[in-house]
């Protein structure tokens, strides 16, 4: 049977969701995705009405200066600890313009630099999010271009939380034989070990230069396939049940609820000349089930 035919159109509504502004993202088939301007966070998105992909804590802030736990946080300039910065860097404290809305399938925000931005790194830039509903699909894709007269590196992250029912049987496919960085470990390096990965305790890793493409089974939802452009390494995180007990903005067991497979770009920062932009985008697919 071939697949219905897709209508180039999109719904687009400002919604306020925890008393923040949200914009709601839906499509002819069914499909939608919310998108916080705290951070450009996608909090939400469904494939199909009712289905939710993405993980989102309960407890989560939706606090400026507050980082919202769950969804899809941007990670930028700055991954985890790399750096003079704060963890994971600013844009995912701040608030975002919504620039675009109108054209037929994306969403698109904006953060330049200025007052809020030179607290935490004195360079001048601006970054975009466009966010992209597509049957069974949902594309991210960040830009960052170097508004400034001066060069400036950065790394960045698209942090993404996938939602499963709990994480036995679930498996992480793609990254067989990729060796990585154990970050649980002092960030030593392991060799690839063959399989795919699987989810008891805390789980912390960056694959360098290895993008994937990604395959999450067992979530109790179909297939989901990661990929990415841009980006060259994977960052794959679960905190398991002792650190997570330590992390606030996370219930009694809720790490039994998400994995998180971050498109990134990490070891080797992205050094920008002035004029230059860089751009990575995520994409998430749901196959069908198997
Ligand atoms: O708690 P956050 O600041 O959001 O960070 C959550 C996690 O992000 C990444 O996956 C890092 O590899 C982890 O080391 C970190 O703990």
């Amino acid at each position: 049977m071939s697949p219905a035919p897709w209508r180039d159109t999109m719904r687009f509504e400002q919604i306020e969701h925890k008393g923040r502004p949200h914009l709601r993202l839906t499509a002819d088939d069914g499909a939608s995705a919310e998108v916080s301007l705290h951070g450009a966070h996608v909090t939400s998105w469904q494939p199909t009405p009712g289905r939710e992909r993405l993980y989102l804590s309960p407890n989560a802030s939706h606090a400026t200066g507050t980082a919202i736990r769950g969804g899809i946080p941007v990670v930028f300039p700055q991954f985890a600890g790399r750096g003079p910065m704060i963890k994971h860097g600013f844009a995912r404290l701040l608030d975002w313009r919504l620039i675009n809305a109108s054209n037929a399938r994306t969403a698109i925000f904006e953060l330049n630099d200025g007052p809020a931005t030179h607290a935490y790194w004195p360079a001048r830039f601006s970054a975009r999010l466009g966010v992209t509903l597509a049957p069974a699909t949902l594309e991210v894709d960040l830009e960052i271009v170097n508004e400034g007269d001066a060069a400036w590196d950065f790394t960045a992250a698209l942090h993404t939380y996938l939602r499963v029912s709990g994480l036995a049987g679930v498996s992480l496919g793609g990254l067989e034989g990729a060796p990585y960085f154990d970050s649980a470990n002092h960030g030593s390096r392991a060799p690839g070990d063959g399989k795919v990965v699987h989810f008891s305790g805390e789980l912390d890793r960056i694959y360098p230069d290895a993008a994937g493409p990604l395959l999450l089974r067992g979530a109790n939802l179909p297939p989901l396939e990661i990929t990415a452009r841009g980006f060259r390494d994977t960052v794959v995180w679960n905190p398991g049940a002792h650190l997570a007990a330590s992390i606030a903005d996370l219930g009694d067991g809720e790490h039994e609820h998400f994995v998180c497979a971050e498109s990134a770009t990490v070891i080797e920062p992205v050094t920008l000349a002035p004029g230059e932009r860089w751009r990575g985008t995520q994409r998430l697919r749901e196959l069908p089930a198997s």
